[in-house]
């Protein structure tokens, strides 16, 4: 009887550690920048890197392993730069799971911030608002998330474990900085933009299609105050890895709760809305990595 363990087949990590070291040496040749912070950018969203001074990019496709956007509103540049003293990296553009990618795929540029000494990620992102109460224009201060598609076996963690990034059962409970959301409101606060700033749940689907009737009715039964298709495996491999996360979401739409509404979303306005809150998420987002402190967790 063959009692050795054997490696599942299915669901199997699509990237060996050997892959993730490659990259983040390849990267470490290129350029003399140390991140501590990685911020992620959203659809529409790849503005919020122009932050940055001393600024060296490079494209998706010409880093080694990295996966490459296909989607109009993610420029797919990974920039290194700094905002005052800090040194960040920025992803203007993710992919998704809907593109076809793994989502150890997806979640490949997080284990490579984790190796490069990232201490600290900001992930934002575009949704639609399924919370009653929220306008198109609002920024969702992500307090904590539903993993949709997690629940159906799609998650980036299943197969076998790498002991070397994280633990076997990760806690999920804190996935979002209390410390970090509190300094955001604060920061929102004195720039006297509260009205339009909240505090809510995401929920990830896994798209492409934008949401039918019942299904954002659904969701508003779960308790969702925003809904999109990205994030939650990024937050779910930085939580694993030990790294920090803050997350914002840009409401871009009203998600029809209603069928006499007449209302439909498109990504082209998705992208517009990005455009029209750009300057202050730009300016919020560099506000927070001057003043978050690193060493808490
Ligand atoms: O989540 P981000 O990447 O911001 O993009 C959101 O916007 C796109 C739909 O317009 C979807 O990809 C959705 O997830
Ligand atoms: N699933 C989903 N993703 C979005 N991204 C931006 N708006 C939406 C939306 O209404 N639904």
């Amino acid at each position: 009887l063959n009692t050795k363990k054997q490696a599942p087949t299915v669901n199997s990590n699509c990237c060996s550690f050997e892959d993730y070291k490659l990259t983040t040496e390849w990267l470490l040749n290129q350029t003399s920048h140390r991140p501590k912070v990685a911020v992620i950018c959203g659809s529409g969203l790849g503005l919020l890197a122009n932050a940055v001074n001393n600024r060296q990019s490079f494209r998706y496709e010409d880093i080694p392993n990295f996966p490459v956007s296909t989607i109009p509103g993610h420029e797919g540049c990974l920039v290194f730069g700094t905002i005052k003293d800090q040194c960040c990296v920025f992803m203007q553009g993710r992919v998704h799971l809907y593109e076809g990618y793994s989502l150890c795929k997806v979640t490949f540029p997080v284990r490579i911030f984790k190796l490069l000494g990232v201490e600290t990620l900001v992930v934002t992102n575009a949704s639609g608002g399924i919370c009653q109460d929220y306008k198109v224009g609002d920024i969702m201060v992500i307090k904590d998330h539903i993993n949709l598609p997690g629940f159906a076996g799609q998650h980036p963690l299943c197969g076998p474990n790498d002991e070397r990034f994280g633990v076997r059962f990760p806690c999920m409970s804190d996935a979002y900085s209390k410390d970090l959301r509190r300094l955001a409101l604060d920061i929102s606060s004195e720039m006297g933009c509260s009205d339009f700033v909240r505090e809510g749940v995401y929920c990830m689907v896994s798209g492409p299609n934008f949401e039918t009737i019942a299904e954002a009715r659904m969701l508003q039964v779960l308790g969702c105050d925003a809904v999109g298709m990205s994030t939650v495996p990024e937050v779910t491999v930085a939580k694993h890895c030990g790294i920090r996360v803050f997350g914002l979401s840009l409401i871009t739409n009203k998600v029809s709760l209603d069928y006499s509404r007449e209302e439909m979303v498109n990504h082209e306005d998705v992208l517009l809305t990005g455009k029209m809150r750009a300057e202050f998420l730009q300016k919020l987002v560099a506000t927070l990595i001057i003043r978050c402190n690193h060493q808490e967790q």
